[in-house]
C-alpha cells in the first residue's frame, strides 16, 4: 500500500492582519495566500513595512490574525487553545532569528536541547550529535554564546530549531547581523537542509544575494502578494535583483 502524501508544511489564506496606530488603522497584511509545498524552500522580500515579519509571526501563531486561516501541518492554528498552540509549535515548527536568541549562560550544546520535551530524553544525545555533526558545531559544543562567532551562533540556533525535527522552519532575516562571508555559510546551510533533508523553509529577508538560494520569491507590497518569482537554482543576484525591481517598478541596490 502506497503511504499517504504529507500534508502541505504551511498553507496561509487571505490572512488579513490590522493594528491600530494612534486613530489610523494599519493594514499590516491585506489578505495574503501562500502555499509551501514539501521540500520547498520560500523567500518573502518587500519593502521596508510591506508586511514580511508581520506574515512570518501569523506563520508561527506568534500573533492572532483577524481575518483568514493559518494552516501548520494541516493544522488551522486558530483551533488551538494556547497551551496547545505553544505544543503544537514545539513539535512543528523551528524558528530563527536574526540575533539568534541564545541563551547566554547555556553552552552552545545546552542551548540546542533546550526546546526538547521529556518524551525525546531517550533519544535527545543522537539527535544533539548529528545535529552538531550535520552543522559543523561539533568542536564548538562546549562553547557559550559569547565565545562563537556570529555565524556560528546562529548555526546553533539553527540546530536549535531543528531538535523537534520541525514540518517547518521559518527564518526572520537569519543572515543580517552576519558578515557576507559568514552569510553565505548560513544560506548554503539553509539550501542543504532542503536538498538533502527534505526540509521546507520560509525566509524573511530584504537581499537579493539572501533570496536566490530559496526556489521561490513572494514578493509583498502594502500587506499583499504583489509577484512570485522563480530562481530555478541559477543563483544569480543581479537576476533576482531585476526581477525584484521590475516587480516594485523601482530601484533595488544588490
Ligand atoms: N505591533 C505593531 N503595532 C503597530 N503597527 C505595527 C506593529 N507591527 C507592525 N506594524 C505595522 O505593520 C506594517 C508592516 O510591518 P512589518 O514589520 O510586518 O513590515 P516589514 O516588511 O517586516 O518591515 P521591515 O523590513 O522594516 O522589518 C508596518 O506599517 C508597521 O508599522
Amino acid at each position: 500500500m502506497q503511504s499517504p502524501d504529507p500534508p502541505t508544511p504551511l498553507h496561509v489564506q487571505q490572512i488579513v492582519k490590522t493594528y491600530q496606530q494612534g486613530t489610523a488603522k494599519v493594514f499590516a497584511l491585506d489578505g495574503v495566500d501562500q502555499k509551501v509545498e514539501p521540500g520547498e524552500f520560500v523567500a518573502i522580500m518587500g519593502a521596508s513595512g510591506s508586511g514580511k515579519s508581520t506574515l512570518l509571526h501569523a506563520m508561527a501563531g506568534l500573533i492572532d490574525v483577524d481575518e483568514g486561516r493559518v494552516k501548520l501541518a494541516g493544522q488551522d492554528l486558530s483551533q488551538l487553545s494556547d497551551a496547545a498552540l505553544t505544543r503544537f509549535r514545539r513539535d512543528n515548527l523551528g524558528i530563527v532569528f536574526q540575533a539568534y536568541n541564545l541563551i547566554p549562560s547555556l553552552t552552545a550544546e545546552d542551548n540546542i536541547r533546550l526546546p526538547a520535551p521529556k518524551r525525546m530524553a531517550a533519544k535527545l544525545d543522537s539527535i544533539v550529535e548529528e545535529l552538531l555533526d550535520r552543522l559543523d558545531m561539533t568542536a564548538r559544543r562546549h562553547h557559550k554564546p559569547g565565545a562563537l562567532s556570529g555565524g556560528e551562533q546562529q548555526r546553533i540556533a539553527i540546530a536549535r530549531a531543528l531538535v523537534c525535527n520541525p514540518t517547518i522552519l521559518l527564518a526572520d532575516e537569519p543572515t543580517g547581523s552576519l558578515d557576507s562571508i559568514s552569510g553565505t555559510q548560513i544560506c548554503e546551510l539553509l539550501r542543504n537542509l532542503v536538498d538533502q533533508q527534505g526540509h521546507s523553509i520560509v525566509m524573511v529577508t530584504h537581499e537579493p544575494h539572501v533570496a536566490m538560494w530559496a526556489d521561490r520569491i513572494c514578493v509583498l507590497k502594502d500587506g499583499t502578494n504583489l509577484a512570485e518569482l522563480r530562481t530555478d537554482g541559477c543563483r544569480n543576484p543581479q537576476s533576482v535583483a531585476h526581477q525584484y525591481q521590475q516587480a516594485l517598478g523601482g530601484e533595488v541596490a544588490v
